[in-house]
């Protein structure tokens, strides 16, 4: 073993001590928390190969298996595939393993639902003695009734659903809370669930656990205190890396010393520049140090500041971008094969950056569709990314299998029992098809870029594909409704009257933003990924946050009264919220990192962060237009 190497590999006894936790006879529960890129998903990667290869049998034998819980779908995905897909392994996202642990419980979830809701109405009738008449009474009345109504309907239930998305829910449906909420309050109360979950899984790993839920992990703590010799609870995370405001706060200290505390300092991922400087971001927090790989490059570091009123944020980002290239001398930075990872601090500086925000604003801005618009799961966005999106792109590429494809996957007229029906006309169905087709590549490549509203139509006038509701009120046949409505971004029908006005091109780019493979995404997005070339974009004014403020954590504005007594109080500030997120974005990088800042004083802000410390004279460099 070379000295490099040795010296790289000392952190193999954490992988050790946790292949030692793993041991089906005699587990022992773990707490593996290190910094960004140390390693921990590839540990827990490790060490269940090697569970599965040495006692992968005895799972099998005894009809357990293994939990992996994972941030996001996917986290999940990727750890299924380093697994190869084995099935003595259950990974899934906390929502869905929640959710697996209580179904078919019935009688205790409709309990649970009454008693809440009968709590919440409780709260909210005694608002409604004191509150004054106004906006607000009127919609804790359309709470309390709905509220009453959905009490009332619980025992006609037979079967409860989860429904993740909080669009088209039937009154069988539970949603991500409720279900979140119901098994913490389950395996807290029913001992029979909590031998169930150990009987089942010998062994539960939660990745990223720093963000669990708190009342979900202190029920799983309570687990493994009743079950300690015969269960393995791994917790792995990294405190620093706590975005959400529901993880645990002090779940280090709630640790019992009995459990292994496997260490590591190595930083695997980042060049040498990224890791002094993500130290330095984490010195006033906990203050652990990481230390690079001896073979790791020295990597590079820039702090573009830009004056807040610049005319066009593309072109300056685009500018600061091509600084990159230049300094670093990878081309990959900027031009046509550029592949940069750009960090926006909320998803409408991303939109506006990569070109969705006619669509998008509108339907953002109404809260109750917000989820299903961010996975792409929203009532009428699968007609638009689903069916159009695939056909539009065999029309332009020319690709008639392609074309045939996504006719015949979802288009009525193609439907099989449409054309049986249809009977000697199905050579008419067929012209029909051609012909709704043949309209709409006019359409897509006419000189005047066509909207939403007018594929829309195209397609409800061709009978090409069927309409989903919430889309019905916009096609020709009901145009007097839509003339009537009033342009109300407060609704539903109000937002996507709005988001019909963009252009059809911006649904793919919604849609790659969505699904998680365009340039963009956001600080929060990013957890647990990698990327070679990373741009975060700051911009406190652009993203009108109340929860972050960089300014503060930059040191260019002064703390408010209330983050010094907060402070003093030893509470989590927006400064600490800040940093964790900082710690985040810039730990990504595995080669070079561009920070750009937009601030109103980049004079002010310069002198600023070079006290601070965090960048050197040389990485700092105010850009103009
Ligand atoms: N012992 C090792 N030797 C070589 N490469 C490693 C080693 N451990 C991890 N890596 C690599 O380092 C990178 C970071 O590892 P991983 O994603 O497991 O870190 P992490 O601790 O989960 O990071 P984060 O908390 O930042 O999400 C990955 O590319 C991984 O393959």
């Amino acid at each position: 073993m070379t000295a490099a190497s040795s010296d790289n590999s000392h952190d193999a006894l954490a992988d050790e001590t946790i292949r030692e936790c793993l041991a089906l006879d005699s587990p022992k529960s773990f707490f593996l928390y290190a910094g960004a890129g140390s390693g921990k998903t590839r540990s827990l990667v490790t060490a269940i190969r090697d569970l599965l290869e040495k006692q992968g049998r005895q799972l099998v034998l005894t009809g357990r298996k293994v939990a992996i819980i994972t941030y996001t779908n996917a986290a999940c995905d990727e750890i299924k595939q380093r697994l190869e897909f084995d099935p003595r392994i259950d990974v899934s996202t906390i929502h869905s393993f929640a959710w697996s642990l209580i179904r078919g419980y019935d009688d205790d979830i409709r309990r649970w639902i009454d008693a809440r809701l009968l709590e919440d109405i409780a709260e909210l009738e005694e608002k409604q003695k004191k509150g004054r008449a106004g906006k607000a009474t009127i919609e804790r009345a359309q709470s309390i009734e709905s509220k009453t109504r959905r009490r009332a309907m619980l025992g006609d239930i037979q079967r409860f659903i989860y429904s993740p998305t909080s669009d088209n829910r039937t009154r069988d449906a539970l949603n991500h809370a409720e279900v979140i909420a119901m098994t913490a309050d389950f395996l807290s109360q029913k001992p029979g669930l909590r031998r169930q979950l150990v009987t089942r899984y010998p062994v539960l790993l939660i990745d990223e656990s720093q963000d669990t839920t708190k009342r979900l992990m202190d029920a799983f703590l309570l687990v493994q205190e009743a079950f300690a010799e015969q269960f393995c609870l791994g917790l792995l995370g990294d405190t620093m890396q706590r975005i959400y405001a529901d993880g645990k706060v002090g779940l280090a200290e709630a640790i019992p010393s009995t459990w292994a505390f496997p260490r590591k300092v190595m930083n695997h991922r980042c060049p040498k520049r990224v890791v002094t400087l993500i130290n330095k971001i984490r010195a006033d927090d906990d203050a652990q140090e990481q230390k690079a790989r001896s073979d790791a490059s020295e990597g590079f570091v820039r702090l573009f500041l830009i004056s807040e009123g610049v005319a066009d944020k593309n072109v300056i980002e685009a500018k600061a971008a091509a600084q990159m290239a230049q300094l670093t001398g990878d081309q990959a930075w900027a031009g046509e094969h550029a592949d940069v990872k750009t960090l926006a601090l909320e998803h409408m500086m991303s939109a506006r950056r990569f070109g969705f925000e006619r669509f998008f604003e509108p339907l953002y801005g109404y809260e109750p569709i917000r989820t299903g618009l961010l996975d792409g799961s929203g009532r009428g966005i699968g007609f638009f990314t689903r069916e159009l999106l695939p056909l539009a792109h065999a029309l332009m590429s020319k690709d008639h299998f392609g074309v045939a494809s996504a006719t015949r996957r979802s288009s009525p007229l193609l439907d099989r029992s449409f054309l049986a029906e249809a009977g000697k006309d199905q050579k008419e169905a067929l012209k029909a098809a051609k012909l709704a087709c043949d309209g709409l590549y006019e359409l897509l490549v006419d000189e005047t870029p066509p909207t939403l509203r007018t594929i829309l139509r195209h397609v409800a006038q061709t009978k090409l594909f069927e309409i989903p509701d919430v889309l019905k009120p916009f096609v020709p046949e009901n145009d007097e409704v839509i003339e009537e409505g009033e342009d109300d971004a407060k609704s539903e029908l109000g937002a996507w009257r709005m988001a019909l006005d963009a252009p059809f091109q911006e649904i793919q780019k919604y849609d790659r933003y969505v699904r998680g493979v365009s340039q963009f995404d956001t600080h929060q997005g990013v957890k647990g990924l990698e990327f070679p070339r990373v741009m975060v974009i700051i911009s406190d004014a652009e993203a009108r946050g109340f929860l972050f403020s960089y300014g503060k954590l930059m040191g260019t504005k002064e703390k408010s009264k209330a983050d010094l007594d907060n402070e003093v109080a030893g509470k989590d500030t927006s400064i600490d919220r800040t940093r964790r997120l900082f710690y985040v974005t810039c730990s990504r990088a595995e080669e070079s990192l561009a920070v750009v800042y937009y601030s109103d004083d980049p004079t002010a802000a310069r002198a600023a962060i070079l006290e601070q410390g965090w960048f050197g004279e040389q990485e700092i460099e105010i850009m103009t237009a």
